[in-house]
């Protein structure tokens, strides 16, 4: 069988009394890029800074390549870069004397280090600032410096921590780019609270509220999960409440205003086609119609709820 990238096994947290991380289970097995979603405060970071060794849990246990993190922490480290959410950058010195002490940090010969920062420079598009003071350097070439960091000893496995987090959109793109394509050669692990971002960047998705997974599958497994459950229809007609009550299998109608409606069913998948028949044939003049997409509050909520 496929030895598991990453094995996480009922990994709990518990700062002082309360308890930020509870029994959560998964597995890395395909490389590609992993998203750790979550609201704020869910348990990302914690989750995050427990897999990279760097907090200690106060239960279960992380497998790197099969290695233990607790029990052997320096040889499952060798397998792993990480970006933490706030960067350990210093930002007196240059890219290249930044990248040559993580380098000695990260145990490269010293006749392999040349060779380690020319190639992470390269990779992440920095080479071209290599003598320039890093608290010179834009918010998403930083980014690019603390990426270049994360894989300068060659790791299988990268965590970036919000990676995008306070970079304008130009500079988004660009971080996710790069992303993609350190990602070609390894598994990548990153957490974010925004929806979009996992959509845009990441193959799989772990979510994580309140401490606990309530997710794990594939984008596209995701964007079905949660079946919509909402219609917005405008009607120049101004039918009453009681009117749009008589709809097959809605369940609630609120009026939004003007001619717009929200209407609830059990699964809005095929009530589109309802709405337009019998706005048809009661003459309501039907002048829109959509299926509301759910916020990531909403399916926090519902995946809460399973
Ligand atoms: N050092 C700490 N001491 C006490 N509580 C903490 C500490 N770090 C995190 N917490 C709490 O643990 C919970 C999980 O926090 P964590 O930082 O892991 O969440 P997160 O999903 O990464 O959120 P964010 O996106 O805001 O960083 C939160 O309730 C947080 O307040």
């Amino acid at each position: 069988m496929e030895e598991a990238i990453v094995k996480v096994e009922h990994l709990s947290h518990r700062y002082s009394v309360q308890w930020a991380i509870r029994d959560i289970n998964f597995e890395i097995t395909k490389n590609g890029i992993y998203g750790l979603l979550g609201s704020n405060g869910a348990g990302k970071s914690t989750t995050m800074n427990i897999m990279c060794g760097v907090l200690k849990q106060t239960e279960g246990s992380i497998y790197i390549k099969g290695i233990n993190m607790r029990e052997h922490p320096i040889e499952a480290k060798r397998h792993i870069g990480f970006l933490p959410q706030h960067p350990p950058l210093h930002g007196d010195l240059t890219v290249e004397e930044y990248l040559k002490f993580c380098s000695s940090l990260r145990d490269i010969p010293d006749n392999k280090v040349k060779e380690a920062v020319g190639k992470a420079m390269e990779r992440c598009g920095i080479t071209h600032f290599r003598k320039r003071l890093i608290r010179n350097l834009s918010g998403g070439y930083q980014q690019r410096v603390g990426i270049a960091q994360a894989i300068i000893h060659e790791p299988a496995f990268v965590v970036l921590d919000e990676p995008t987090n306070g970079l304008d959109p130009n500079q988004i793109i660009e971080v996710r780019h790069l992303i993609k394509e350190i990602a070609q050669e390894r598994t990548v692990v990153l957490s974010t609270h925004i929806l979009s971002e996992v959509q845009a960047t990441c193959d799989y998705i772990r979510m994580i509220e309140q401490g606990k997974l309530v997710f794990a599958g594939t984008v596209s497994e995701f964007d079905n999960y949660i079946v919509p459950s909402t219609v917005v229809v405008s009607l120049i007609a101004h039918p009453t409440v009681e009117e749009l009550q008589t709809v097959p299998d809605v369940l609630k109608v609120e009026e939004l205003g003007g001619t717009n409606y929200r209407l609830h069913f059990p699964d809005a998948q095929d009530a589109l086609e309802k709405v337009a028949e019998i706005s048809a044939a009661r003459g309501w003049r039907l002048n829109g119609l959509s299926l509301e997409k759910s916020s990531l509050d909403a399916i926090f909520a519902e995946l809460s709820k399973k």
